[in-house]
């Protein structure tokens, strides 16, 4: 079937493109029917897209910083959306992701939060490393006196199939610094975040 599909008249420069041109006949499809005849050429492109944050450095975007201006206090970045795929599946998971942190002298821009949420979320993920990599990330880069990620999602590999449970959610949690010796800001942090 492999050879076959190889020697098709619709041989593919793109490497993703040709495998999806086979997978789509592996599944008992034909993929010169109409509908299906960019098919290949579409998830090659979207695979690019939502797996493009492996070709990016999530310390980077957290480079550049500015003077605290005296903030001292915890800063909520909440409700972040995301897209990520599941790597065992790759089908989607998706929610939110709230980041606290304490700024030591350095405060982050704030889309700059959002933008590590977007790289690490375009890759083969699980839910409980890229929730540890936002952390690491704060840490390494904005050495924060503390910093705190809660992600909040629900897996299409767990709604759409396997199990078939929709609407379960998986909430994944983070702590650096202060956050993890502290338990008053660790609290402090969950109670503003239910304010909202
Ligand atoms: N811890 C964790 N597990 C995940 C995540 N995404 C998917 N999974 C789980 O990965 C596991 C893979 O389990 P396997 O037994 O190897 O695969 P499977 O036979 O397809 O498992 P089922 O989903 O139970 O049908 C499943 O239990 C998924 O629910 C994640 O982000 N974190
Ligand atoms: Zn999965």
């Amino acid at each position: 079937m492999r050879a076959e599909a190889v020697k098709s008249s619709k041989q593919a420069a793109d490497p993703i493109e040709q495998h999806f041109y086979e997978v789509i006949q592996l599944i008992g499809e034909n993929p010169e029917r109409e509908g299906l005849q960019e098919t290949p050429k579409r998830i090659a492109k979207m695979y690019r897209e939502v797996f493009g944050g492996l070709q990016e450095d999530p310390e980077e975007v957290l480079g550049k910083t500015f003077p605290a201006e005296g903030a001292s206090d915890i800063v909520i970045v909440q409700d972040i959306p995301f897209y990520s795929m599941c790597e065992h599946h790759f089908v989607p998971f998706f929610g939110k992701v709230h980041i606290g942190y304490i700024p030591d002298g350095r405060i982050v821009g704030l889309s700059k939060f959002a933008r590590l949420v977007d790289i690490l979320a375009r890759r083969p993920q699980v839910q409980e490393r890229m929730t540890n990599q936002i952390v690491e990330a704060l840490n390494n880069v904005v050495c924060p006196i503390g910093a705190i990620a809660v992600v909040e999602a629900e897996h299409l590999c767990m709604s759409m199939r396997g199990i078939k449970k929709p609407g379960s959610r998986t909430r994944t949690i983070a702590r650096g610094g202060v956050f993890k010796t502290d338990l008053v800001q660790e609290e402090r942090f969950f109670r503003l975040l239910e304010k909202e």
